[in-house]
């Protein structure tokens, strides 16, 4: 196995919940790339960065991470300026990566007031331009065996009565996917993970979160681990593409 295999994993919106989760598991021991063998391993927990994270609020997780070896880029996906100068700052960290976890979102909804036409453009800036121009800049980048992993959600193929141009926005990056698996194959797998309820965030009171676990088959909220075992998932398997990981405990069932 060549030095060139080792390489940095990008992780966007690496400063909470989900995506800090999935930061502190690549950049752990418990991870290991199915393209390295033993010995590249221990290399590559000598080397630094394993993993670069984005942040727009540089909170105190964000400095615990830096404190681990991880880079972090402030980012702001809201704008094409944020977007590029994202792209240009990751390129002077890294020649190349071993992946891309495209996690960042702004879970925002249509309210009386709310302007639609700036709510829908930065729904659609955030979760789906933002990782198609990071995608296409940055694949040059990717080394052989690399994954891109996009965080969708349970409501691109539903709908949300509630969360209209953030389910349209989670769409488009579904339909990403499929393309992005097509144009990067073989060298590069791309596929989705879908979730429903996760993690409940801090505000959320006892009848939003019965409603909310009523909502599934399994009726519970896993909580993050269940998004790094699937991120898992995906950097050991040779064979899965283009494909969908429904994380929603059967809600499509019920
Ligand atoms: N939690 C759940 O139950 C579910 C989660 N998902 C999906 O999983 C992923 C992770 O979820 P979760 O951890 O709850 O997400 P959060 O909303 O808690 O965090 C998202 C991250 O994205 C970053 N972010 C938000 N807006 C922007 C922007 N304009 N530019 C750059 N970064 C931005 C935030 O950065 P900062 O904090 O620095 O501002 C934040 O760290 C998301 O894609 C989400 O849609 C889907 C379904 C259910
Ligand atoms: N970026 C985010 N997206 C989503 C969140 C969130 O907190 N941040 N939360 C959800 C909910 O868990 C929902 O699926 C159930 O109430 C969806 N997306």
């Amino acid at each position: 196995m060549p030095l060139s295999s080792i390489a940095p994993i990008l992780v966007t919106g690496g400063s909470q919940r989900l995506g800090l989760a999935i930061a502190q598991f690549l950049n752990s021991d418990k991870f290991a790339p199915r393209y390295m063998d033993l010995e590249y391993q221990d290399i590559q927990r000598q080397v630094n960065p394993r993993v670069i994270v984005t942040y727009r609020h540089k909170k105190p997780a964000v400095e615990a991470l830096i404190a681990q070896g991880i880079v972090a880029i402030k980012a702001d996906f809201a704008t094409d300026a944020g977007i590029s100068d994202f792209i240009k700052e990751v390129k002077e960290h890294t020649p190349q990566l071993g992946g891309i976890i495209h996690n960042a979102s702004d879970w925002d909804k249509e309210t009386p007031n709310a302007d639609l036409a700036k709510l829908f453009t930065n729904m659609m800036q955030v979760h789906a331009s933002a990782p198609y121009q990071i995608n296409l800049a940055c694949k040059g980048m990717l080394i052989a065996g690399a994954d891109i992993i996009h965080m969708t959600d349970f409501v691109q193929d539903r709908g949300s009565s509630k969360h209209i141009a953030y389910a349209a926005s989670k769409a488009a990056l579904h339909n990403l996917t499929l393309s992005f698996a097509s144009l990067l194959a073989p060298g590069v797998k791309v596929n989705s993970i879908a979730p429903s309820l996760l993690m409940f965030n801090e505000n959320d009171d006892e009848s939003y979160k019965q409603k909310a676990l009523s909502k599934s088959v399994l009726g519970i909220c896993p909580g993050a681990q269940e998004a790094v075992n699937a991120v898992a998932f995906i950097f050991k398997s040779t064979f899965l593409t283009g494909q969908v990981i429904h994380l929603n405990g059967g809600r499509n069932i019920k």
